[in-house]
This record gives structure tokens, C-alpha cells and sequence, in this order.
């Protein structure tokens, strides 16, 4: 019985590409999930071993990297048309390109107008939180005497676009990684916290969803406001600003993992990637975890 190849397409998939246009100290992200899907001319491909009709997935993903630069990413729809009107009328054996793109929207964080370091506005031009990702979290413990109450977050997606640097660490024989000046600072954030609520002698309730809302925005803002040397800088910083700002709290917890992105090298094509174009890796990822508490009081957050 003979067979026949049927429906049949091909391409990179989950191309993730961030663009970053500065304008001065206000910077624009576009953060995509770019997947390319071709047809056209490739019998021979699957039934004689001749490639010479296949368009490497390899460079499809390099084509998405190159028209973020050339292009900029104006929106999901355009950036997809560029790239389907490419691949088809540039590449005689594709007949038919199906782009699908997500895009991840990011809001500006914005922070209190009297900070003078960010003029004009009360936006700081850098900073951005992912849009609808974050859950809100807690956990109850009562034994018949106390209430011992954690609440957090998870899922809370920073990033900065600058004022991160991270350098002067150990290097070894097996250090390979390059001192950052001016780098990309993202992290997904999962925050416990304590209070010192114990519902003993008719102790007053905080307001939790008050207290909640209180200690995103100061997390939020701390984010914002450091100049990081590392990770590890900023989770304090956002852990002492909840102290400082929450009486309520006593013990913080977060666990933040580095979400890497890399400079894309354009320059085989021709193009010098300015700081505009990267890689958004999921995994492997940096873990900095740790807690901050008031002295004097015990750490009870349990370590994940
Ligand atoms: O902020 C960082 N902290 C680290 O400990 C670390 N390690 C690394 O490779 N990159 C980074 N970045």
C-alpha cells in the first residue's frame, strides 16, 4: 500500500524575544512568544532526504531576533505580518507561513511623585510589573491558644530595564559569565509574610486586604527604586521597605528567581543590538531566596 504524506508545516516554536526601546529614561518593552509554523514545497524534504527546499527552523528564530531590531515591534499583528510576508515572499519553496504570537503586556510601576529622581512623572520610565499574573496568597494556623498567620504573593512579574549591574563576584576555572554594567533585572516574585497577630487578648484584626495591597506597592516600589548590584541586594531592599512601611509584619520571605535575558547576538547579520533585542530564557534561572525580620523576633517562614 503506498502512502502519503499529508498536512504538513514546520518552524521554530516559543521564539521569546523582548524588545526594548529607550527613549532617554523612558523605555517601551514588547515581550513576545513568537511561533512559526511553514508549508509549502517540502515533499522532497520528508520523502527523498534533499533539503533543498527547507528553511532551517534555526533561521526562522534568527529572522524573529533580527526584524525585533530592524523592524521594532510595533504589535503583535504587525510584527506577525512582517514576518508571514518574509517568509513566504523571500522563500521560493514557502507557500504559506502561519505566525502565532502572545504577547505578555507589562504596566509601567509607579511610584509616589515626590521622588525627584524620576521628574515629571509618577511612572518610573524603567520599571514594569507584568500585567494579570500574580495570586494571592495565605496560610492559618491556630493550636487553640494563637493564630500564627502567613500571608504572600505569587507570580508577581517585575522587570527593570536598567539600573541593575552585577560584578566583582568570585571567578574560578569554571567562570565563564561577563561582568553586566547595565542589565536586564527580572524576577517572578513569590512573598510570605508574618504578622504578628496572634488573635490573643481580643487583639484588633489588621485590615488584610489593606495590608495586602500596603505590602505589594512597597515591594513594588522597592523594586523600582533600587540601583542593584544583585538579586540578593534588591530582595533586601524590598523586604526591610515592607518592614519599615508595615507594622503589622514582622518577618518577610521571598523567593526570587533571576529570569535571565540575553543580549542576541545580530551581529552575523549585519546589525549591532544596542541593548534592544534578547532572549527571554526560562531555565535554567538563578534562585535567591532569604528573609528579613526585626530583630529580636524569631523566623518562623518555613524555607520552600
Ligand atoms: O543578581 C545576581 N546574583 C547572583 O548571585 C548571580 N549569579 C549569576 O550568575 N548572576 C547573578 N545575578
Amino acid at each position: 500500500m503506498a502512502h502519503v504524506l499529508g498536512q504538513n508545516q514546520y518552524g521554530k516554536a516559543e521564539n521569546r524575544v523582548v524588545r526594548i526601546t529607550r527613549n532617554g529614561n523612558r523605555h517601551e518593552i514588547r515581550d513576545l512568544n513568537v511561533s512559526v509554523a511553514l508549508s509549502g514545497d517540502l515533499d522532497d524534504v520528508h520523502l527523498t532526504g534533499s533539503n533543498a527546499n527547507c528553511l532551517p527552523t534555526d533561521t526562522t528564530k534568527n529572522t524573529v531576533f533580527a526584524y525585533a531590531k530592524k523592524f521594532g515591534i510595533q504589535s503583535p499583528e504587525n510584527f506577525g505580518i512582517l514576518l508571514a510576508r518574509h517568509f513566504v515572499d523571500d522563500t521560493p519553496s514557502i507557500h504559506r507561513a502561519r505566525i502565532r504570537v502572545e504577547e505578555y503586556v507589562w504596566d509601567r510601576i509607579a511610584i509616589p511623585d515626590n521622588n525627584a529622581r524620576f521628574i515629571g512623572s509618577q511612572e518610573v520610565g524603567h520599571s514594569f510589573v507584568r500585567r494579570n499574573t500574580e495570586v494571592r496568597t495565605s496560610e492559618i494556623v491556630y493550636d487553640g491558644t494563637g493564630f500564627q498567620i502567613i500571608s504572600g504573593l505569587k507570580d508577581l512579574v517585575v522587570m527593570n530595564s536598567t539600573n541593575s549591574e552585577f560584578w566583582g563576584y568570585i571567578k574560578d576555572e569554571y567562570t565563564t559569565l561577563k561582568e553586566a554594567y547595565d542589565r536586564i533585572l527580572a524576577t517572578q516574585v513569590t512573598a510570605r509574610w508574618k504578622f504578628g497577630f496572634t488573635g490573643v487578648d481580643d487583639e484588633q484584626e489588621p485590615n488584610w486586604d489593606r495590608s495586602y495591597a500596603q505590602v505589594r506597592k512597597h515591594m513594588l516600589e522597592a523594586f523600582a527604586e533600587t540601583y542593584s548590584y544583585s538579586l540578593q541586594q534588591t530582595l533586601y531592599s524590598m523586604g526591610t521597605r515592607v518592614l519599615n512601611n508595615r507594622p503589622e509584619v514582622d518577618e518577610v520571605r521571598l523567593e526570587l528567581p533571576n529570569k535571565h535575558h540575553f543580549l542576541v547576538d545580530l551581529e552575523p547579520f549585519g546589525m549591532e543590538n544596542d541593548n534592544e533585542v534578547y532572549y527571554a530564557a526560562d531555565r535554567m534561572y538563578g534562585l535567591i531566596e532569604g528573609s528579613v525580620h526585626r530583630e529580636g523576633v524569631t523566623p518562623v517562614i518555613p524555607v520552600a
